[in-house]
């Protein structure tokens, strides 16, 4: 009886267990040292997020990755070796590996090879909630899969499962593209449906003004949308936690707008996704104004900051009225810096907060706003700046009800 609790437990034990996985990344002249750790960093969340965990980071300096096996010989051997040695399950590449790449690795490898596109894509299967982002998801997938078909993973076990073998698109995999292609212009047709209907219901919810949370994945918007409107959306510290968007009506002192939450960004977001994303981010698209949150505690914000301009630019919003909402200040922490010490030069890491409102921050203007959602400081400054704007909005749209909405009083 013991043993069978024991063997239970095991098993039990076995079922939680993390995939065990490596990540590769290279360092280029365009890609330093500190920008490779910052982006494994990212892919380390990206893993853990899926499911899996890293036992060990591998990078190498190159000029241009290896056409046919990214890194090279003696890199991959090293690789190759622990693997072996230590029971690897996954070896996931920073970049997006081309058909053929793939495939030599896996030869090499012997293990499931995934690169970021991959893990990003299986963490959006994993998390689609509703039938519309699930079918955006399988769109993306079967994007992605198409031109990569040829032999894919043929030689491995497919049935294993787990990371990048999960979602909806996992059974077309060994099959011919014809049958996917006319499953992606089944999955067009499905979503155009469902974009029919959902255009109605935007319709239906009249003038009303619209403000859209935008940002970089894991910012805070969630977090920011339950604080202003007092609503439960799921926030939690993983990557895309949110998928599908949700829009809450929001009353400042009597003036009433809709706000919408969205899935977060992220660096090299694939452009199958973006693709089939983009009815959900038509909410983005139809606002009247952005909040664009960006989490200044963390060391890379200004590149993420880019990285949202740049799908934003993709999708058409680059002019759109935006405030910048920097959150997070509660864990802002700069790093110390010794006046005394003459070998270390003083750069942004260094900057108080005080000081980064002074630089580039500054000519965004009152447009910049800096809170903590979490510990909800300076909500009352938010709450102000976004009233302002939206009354701007709202009182020329509807200009005979302007006596409505009086400035802002502080004392709510
Ligand atoms: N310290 C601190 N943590 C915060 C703050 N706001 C949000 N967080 C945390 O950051 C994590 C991500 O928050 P979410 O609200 O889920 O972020 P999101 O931008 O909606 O993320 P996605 O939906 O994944 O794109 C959670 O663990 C939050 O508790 C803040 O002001 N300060
Ligand atoms: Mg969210």
């Amino acid at each position: 009886m013991f043993n069978f609790v024991l063997l239970k437990l095991m098993i039990e034990k076995i079922d939680i267990t993390h995939e065990r996985a490596v990540l590769i990344g290279v360092i280029t002249k365009s890609q330093d040292e500190d920008k490779s750790k910052e982006y494994l960093d990212e892919l380390e969340f990206l893993t853990y997020t899926a499911g899996g965990e890293v036992l060990k980071r591998f990078t190498q300096k190159m000029d241009m990755p290896n056409p046919k096996t990214f890194i090279g010989k003696g890199k991959m051997e090293e690789v190759r070796q622990f693997i072996q040695d230590n029971d690897i399950g996954t070896a996931i590449f920073d970049d997006e590996l081309s058909a053929a790449q793939e495939r030599n690795i896996s030869k090499i490898l012997e293990c499931k090879v995934l690169d970021r596109t991959n893990l990003i894509l299986d963490i959006f299967a994993q998390r689609a909630q509703t039938s519309y982002a699930r079918t955006q998801v399988e769109l993306a997938q079967c994007e992605y899969l198409l031109p990569r078909l040829k032999g894919m993973w043929t030689h491995l076990e497919r049935q294993k499962g787990g990371i990048g073998m999960r979602g909806p698109g996992e059974t077309e995999i060994e099959t011919d593209r014809r049958i996917v292609r006319d499953k992606i212009a089944l999955l067009k047709d499905k979503i155009k449906t469902i974009d029919k209907q959902m255009a109605v219901q935007r319709g239906n919810r009249g003038k009303m003004v619209r403000v859209a949370l935008v940002g970089y994945t894991n910012v805070g918007k969630s977090t920011l949308m339950n604080t202003i409107s007092k609503s439960d959306v799921f926030a939690e510290n993983k990557l895309f936690a949110t998928l599908d968007t949700t829009v809450r009506k929001v009353v400042i002192q009597n003036l009433p707008f809709l706000l919408t939450d969205t899935v977060g960004f992220i660096r090299k977001l694939p452009t199958q996704l973006v693709d089939s994303f983009k009815s959900t981010l038509d909410e983005v698209r139809e606002a009247d104004l952005l909040l664009h949150v960006v989490d200044i505690s963390h060391p890379n914000f200004e590149e993420h900051i880019d990285s949202v301009n740049k799908v934003l630019g993709e999708i058409g919003c680059a002019d759109k009225e935006t405030i910048m909402v920097f959150n997070k200040i509660d864990a802002y922490q700069p790093e110390p810096y010794d006046e005394t010490d003459l070998e270390v030069e003083r750069t942004e890491a260094h900057y108080s907060l005080q000081e980064w409102q002074k630089t580039w921050m500054n000519r965004v203007g009152n447009n910049a706003l800096f809170i903590s959602a979490l510990n909800k400081q300076n909500m009352k400054e938010f709450k102000k700046r976004v009233y302002d704007e939206v009354r701007e909005i709202h009182v020329t749209r509807f200009p005979y009800n302007h006596f409505l909405y009086p400035d802002y009083d502080e004392e709510e």
